[in-house]
């Protein structure tokens, strides 16, 4: 009996001196060296086991703003931060120059794997691809999103605001206003694009059954997933333990109740995107000629007529989901942010009124709203100036992409004068130089017009990276712009937008960066269009 009690308190003392040297002593040995090394060129962030999430807490109950932590952090000297997730040590690197090597040296550095939900979702999409992989699926994604590529989907997204937008106005009387929850409302309309650029199909008609037997539209059912798929390590504190110890094969074993029921929902919608694939297909090889400019199709054909084609339906699906991750949540926030700006600074919303009207009102002699908007042409994009800003300085303030997505290092490499030793984090942190007063001066204003003065703000582009910068930036970023820009075009043509200040106006980094509440806004139908 003895003998069975100590082997039991070896096997808990091996655990637990395993764990105490993995989560505490390896990362603060690395972190005194460190100190040691760049003294006041980084800084430290060491939290037992969660890194900096702890900060992001402490930011948003102190200071209403997850990221406060960043924003009051800039001194002359300072190039990094230094930071433990898990049993690892990691660099963000916030001075321009430094994120310019990373980005420009991608090739030494993988994305870590999120969460095992997320790997399944779209692991084997662009955004999770390396080496040669992601340089095939880049260059063949790539055609499809050049502008002169994206533009053709201009008529749809408009059609896509219409639908979403008029709706709204048409449930109004002149004297109500509507509370709205601007970032889901802007949703509706950035998976919707999703799903017909990538499929062809609208969203409406597509419903997955869910384990109570009950239908739930396919694209909500997305949107929900994604986000428990990236916060299952927040929600599931035994996942999380799991996760630190098995990386990638967490949950593989023991699965907790929510990791089962996320992994049942997660295997319904792709077999449910299979069926749409496979059912192209046959079309397709029916009738070849009968292909359109959608995601899907390009894919079907060139796995039809490239005897070398190496897509697989996996790849297929995985970009799907990978697009609706990184093009839904993150358009619609941009958007949603611009909305609550645009209330609370009623002068640069007539502004930008103003300037939409001038550009469409030129064309038509009928000024109701969507006799206007049906005037709006893929040319007048590029006149939108004061609306483009609005977008910029929106993404400048509350960027939905925080930083880029953390990396470990392949192979030991030097940025700058740090050393990076193979297997450690490596991220590039966007909000300390979009807050910095010597690049953007007054940086918690929101100036729209700081973008429209020839001043130096431009003069390194690392300075601003909303949308990333280098090889890896964001494939969809002209595409997030057109959808912007023709729903605040819309928006502005049919409401007045009016604050709520009765909201608390707290900003939180969930997997997205924005706002913590989503009814900041009231939209009033306009009385006088001109
Ligand atoms: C305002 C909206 C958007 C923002 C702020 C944004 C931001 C970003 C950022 C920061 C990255 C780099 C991630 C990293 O390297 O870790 C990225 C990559 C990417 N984005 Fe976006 N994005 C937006 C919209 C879109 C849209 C609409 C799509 C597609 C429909 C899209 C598809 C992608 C893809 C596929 C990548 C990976 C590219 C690669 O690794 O080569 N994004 N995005």
């Amino acid at each position: 009996m003895l003998i069975i009690f100590q082997i039991i308190f070896a096997i808990i003392a091996s655990i637990l001196t395993l764990a105490i040297y993995s989560l505490v002593l390896y990362p603060f040995f690395w972190f005194i060296l460190m100190k040691y090394k760049y003294g006041d060129k980084i800084k430290v962030f060491f939290n037992i086991g969660q890194g900096m999430l702890k900060e992001y807490k402490k930011g948003l109950i102190e200071k209403n703003d997850g990221v406060a932590f960043i924003r009051n952090m800039h001194q002359k000297n300072l190039k990094a931060m230094a930071f433990n997730y898990g049993s690892k040590v990691g660099f963000s690197f916030l001075d321009p120059e430094l994120i310019k090597q990373v980005h420009q040296n991608h090739e030494y550095f993988i994305k870590m794997d999120a969460t095992m939900a997320v790997t399944f979702l779209f692991g084997n999409s662009i955004l999770y691809a390396k080496g040669k992989e992601w340089q095939k699926q880049r260059q063949f994604l790539g055609k499809s999103f050049h502008f002169d590529e994206i533009k053709s989907y201009f008529p749809q997204i408009k059609e896509i605001c219409q639908n979403t937008f008029r709706n709204t106005y048409q449930k109004l009387t002149n004297e109500e206003q509507i509370n709205i929850q601007a970032v889901k409302i802007c949703e509706t309309v950035t998976s919707e694009v999703i799903f017909r650029t990538f499929f062809g199909k609208t969203s409406q008609n597509l419903n997955i059954t869910k384990k109570d037997g009950s239908q739930i539209l396919l694209a909500f059912e997305l949107v929900e997933v994604v986000k428990s798929a990236f916060q299952m390590l927040t929600i599931d504190k035994i996942a999380l333990i799991k996760w630190i110890f098995l990386q990638r094969n967490s949950a593989r074993y023991f699965r907790t109740e929510k990791e089962e029921d996320l992994f049942q929902r997660l295997t319904a919608i792709k077999e449910c995107c299979l069926q749409i694939v496979q059912k192209r297909r046959d079309e397709l090889i029916k009738e070849p000629t009968q292909a359109k400019k959608i995601f899907l199709d390009q894919y079907l054909i060139d796995t039809m007529q490239n005897q070398s084609s190496q897509v697989t339906d996996d790849e297929i699906i995985d970009n799907f989901c990978g697009m609706f991750f990184a093009g839904t949540d993150t358009t619609a926030n941009m958007t949603g942010v611009a909305l609550y700006y645009l209330s609370i600074y009623p002068e640069i919303q007539r502004q930008a009124r103003e300037e939409i009207i001038k550009i469409l009102s030129s064309k038509s002699n009928d000024k109701n709203p969507d006799s206007l908007f049906s005037q709006f042409s893929i040319e007048d994009l590029s006149n939108l100036d004061l609306i483009n800003s609005i977008l910029k300085e929106s993404m400048r303030l509350i960027p939905p992409a925080i930083q880029v997505f953390p990396r470990i290092a392949c192979q030991d490499i030097k940025i700058g004068e740090f050393e990076i030793k193979k297997g450690q984090l490596v991220t590039t942190n966007f909000v300390y130089n979009q807050s910095n007063p010597e690049i953007f001066p007054k940086p918690d204003n929101f100036d729209p017009f700081r973008w429209m003065n020839e001043d130096n703000t431009q003069s390194n582009t690392f300075n601003f990276t909303p949308f990333s910068q280098g090889p890896r930036n964001c494939i969809g970023q002209h595409l997030a712009m057109i959808e912007g820009k023709c729903m605040l075009v819309y928006i502005l043509l049919l409401f007045d937008i009016l604050p709520n200040p009765s909201v608390l106006v707290a900003k939180e980094v969930k997997v997205i960066y924005g706002f913590q509440n989503d009814n900041l806004i009231y939209f009033k139908k306009r009385q006088n269009i001109i």
